[in-house]
């Protein structure tokens, strides 16, 4: 429907659009808050209590989700991408730019973009695939995992086929558990021939001392430079950030620590093998509509993804790759 307003918008008066456009939003507003409802709340054994709830942002449908002992997550419909994650309220632990555009094909700067289905520019498709820049549909709660978890999806479209001409079934599930963050992505090929992808959790954590700050776990491992494709021995030491970082370390996601002085991130994968840490630096981000001057010093990008080997499902197959915060 969105779509269709866009292409009707320069034939219509501002006027009617606008109207239209918010319509759209309430209706979808309503949408998810009839979901939220008849999700209605769980607690299952050792997990905790988990409600939705819906709110706009920035005119984008988001949702809210409070766990029983004070944790929040909210999560935008556009990308399926969450954009904030507080284990206790007050203690925010994603980043997000004060710059970020929740516009209609906008990628949203901050938070966790989903990834999918193609990493950076590996393929021949717009640059980190366009999973993050669709409105994706809320499912409801569900708790297959024996954690309840917010359940968002994506499934093909003519839109979609026009770029990869897949037959995909996109599901992302964010779960709350004392002190952590567990967010799964899982694809299913529902068409009836093969298809490959790459795809990450582009997770912005957020740092207060930028100087203090290291990623630890990756002291052992090779990367490859994604400024200039160059591969790289281990370096032996923690990862630091006095300027631009960005790399692939690959087969290397699980058991990951950020470190902020004594303060301390576990970061942890299933399903995923690569590993990418990324932070523009100064210049860059100084570059960047969506960043700004001095913002690169907020925050630093750990991904876990599958980017150096695509994954292939057969006809019905399903993969699935998590990653887990823990504060
Ligand atoms: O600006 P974006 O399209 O969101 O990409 C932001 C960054 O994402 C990844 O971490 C890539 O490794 C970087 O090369 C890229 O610059």
């Amino acid at each position: 429907m969105w779509n269709t307003l866009r292409r009707l918008t320069p034939a219509l008066p501002a006027f009617f659009v606008c109207d239209a456009w918010d319509r759209s939003i309430r209706a979808c507003c309503e949408r998810a808050r009839r979901a939220a409802m008849m999700s209605g709340r769980f607690c299952l054994d050792g997990s905790m209590d988990l409600s939705c709830t819906p709110f706009q942002r920035d005119g984008s449908v988001c949702l809210r989700l409070n766990a029983a002992d004070g944790a929040i997550a909210e999560i935008s419909l556009h990308g399926a991408h969450v954009l904030s994650w507080q284990p206790a309220p007050g203690r925010e632990r994603l980043y997000l730019s004060p710059r970020a555009s929740f516009a209609e094909g906008a990628a949203i700067r901050g938070g966790i973009p989903v990834i999918f289905p193609q990493f950076g520019g590996r393929g021949s498709m717009v640059k980190h695939g366009f999973a993050r820049l669709l409105a994706w549909r809320y499912v409801g709660i569900e708790s297959d995992t024996g954690t309840p978890a917010a359940v968002l999806e994506l499934v093909d479209s003519e839109d979609t086929r026009r770029l990869w001409p897949a037959h995909f079934r996109a599901r992302l599930y964010v779960a709350l558990t004392p002190a952590a963050l567990t967010v799964r992505l899982a694809i299913r090929n529902q068409g009836e021939a093969p298809f490959s992808f790459t795809a990450a959790l582009h997770t912005y954590l957020r740092v207060d001392d930028l100087d203090a700050t290291t990623v630890q776990g990756l002291e052992a491992a090779g990367f490859e430079d994604s400024r200039d494709g160059q591969t790289s021995a281990a370096e032996g030491e923690p990862v630091r950030f006095q300027s631009e970082v960005d790399r692939l370390y690959p087969d290397c996601a699980d058991a990951l620590l950020l470190a902020q002085g004594d303060e301390v991130m576990r970061i942890s994968a299933e399903g995923f093998r690569d590993t990418v840490v990324w932070n523009p630096g100064a210049e860059l981000a100084a570059r960047m509509a969506d960043l700004g001057a001095g913002e690169h010093r907020h925050f630093v990008c750990v991904e876990s993804g599958t980017v150096a080997v695509p994954v292939t499902l057969a006809p019905g197959e399903e993969w699935s790759g998590a990653q887990r915060l823990q504060s």
